[in-house]
């Protein structure tokens, strides 16, 4: 059992948040918003999603005084060439709309056959014991699926409409919460974060 810890989770997404409440809540973890300290969207100034986590994870954990955890995903089309990549949130421009990310994904594979829409998601998390750690904890994960044709499902956030799981025969958003959290970048990244924690016992 991990010993409680406080942390800032330093996303403002909403879908992200969600699925880190549901992680993290069985570990005993007091895990605060960033909205909690106000702590403003820094720059994705980053070429890696690496780089990017680490800028997020820093910036929440200076404002706040905690550890921070942070998370820079997105998803690659293997028929794009990786795009949309560190740029998917804002795929289609500012402001953000997963609405809008989707029907252009759609758009720039109208001509791509079904049998060549394989892409993942990737997902890096980044936890810093205070800003300035260096010696930053880092995880990354991928899921791998394909890119259907229409949006199915109304779970999940983000691409999850489009993301289609052969294994599965459902996409993410047709998957239960526990179920997305038990396959996803972002749930078994997780998973190995805390894992060294769990076994002995330590604190995050
Ligand atoms: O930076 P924060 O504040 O955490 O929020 P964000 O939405 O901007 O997050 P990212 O910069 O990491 O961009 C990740 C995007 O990739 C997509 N994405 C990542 N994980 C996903 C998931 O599990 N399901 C669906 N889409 C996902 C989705 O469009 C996200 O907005
Ligand atoms: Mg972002």
């Amino acid at each position: 059992m991990i010993t409680p810890a406080r942390l800032v989770l330093a996303s403002g997404n909403a879908g992200k948040l969600r699925e880190f409440a549901q992680l993290l809540g069985p570990l005993g973890c007091q895990v605060f918003p960033q909205s909690d300290f106000a702590v403003s969207e820094v720059e994705e100034s980053g070429l890696t999603f690496v780089e990017n986590a680490l800028l997020k994870a820093r910036e929440a954990s200076r404002v706040s005084g905690l550890p921070a955890l942070a998370d820079d995903s997105g998803l690659e089309v293997d028929a794009l060439e990786g795009a949309p990549g560190i740029y998917s949130a804002r795929y289609a421009g500012e402001p953000k709309s997963d609405a809008r990310n989707n029907a252009k994904l759609l758009e720039a594979l109208a001509e791509v056959p079904e049998g060549a829409r394989d892409a993942r998601y990737w997902c890096v998390l980044v936890y810093l014991r205070h800003p300035e750690d260096p010696v930053p904890l880092i995880v990354q994960r991928s899921w791998e699926g394909q890119i259907l044709a229409h949006r199915r499902g109304e779970g999940g956030f983000g691409y999850d409409p489009l993301f289609w799981l052969p294994d599965q025969g459902m996409s993410a958003a047709e998957l239960s919460a526990a179920e997305k959290n038990r396959l996803s970048h972002r749930g078994r990244a997780l998973q190995a974060l805390v894992e060294p924690f769990r076994r002995v016992g330590g604190s995050l």
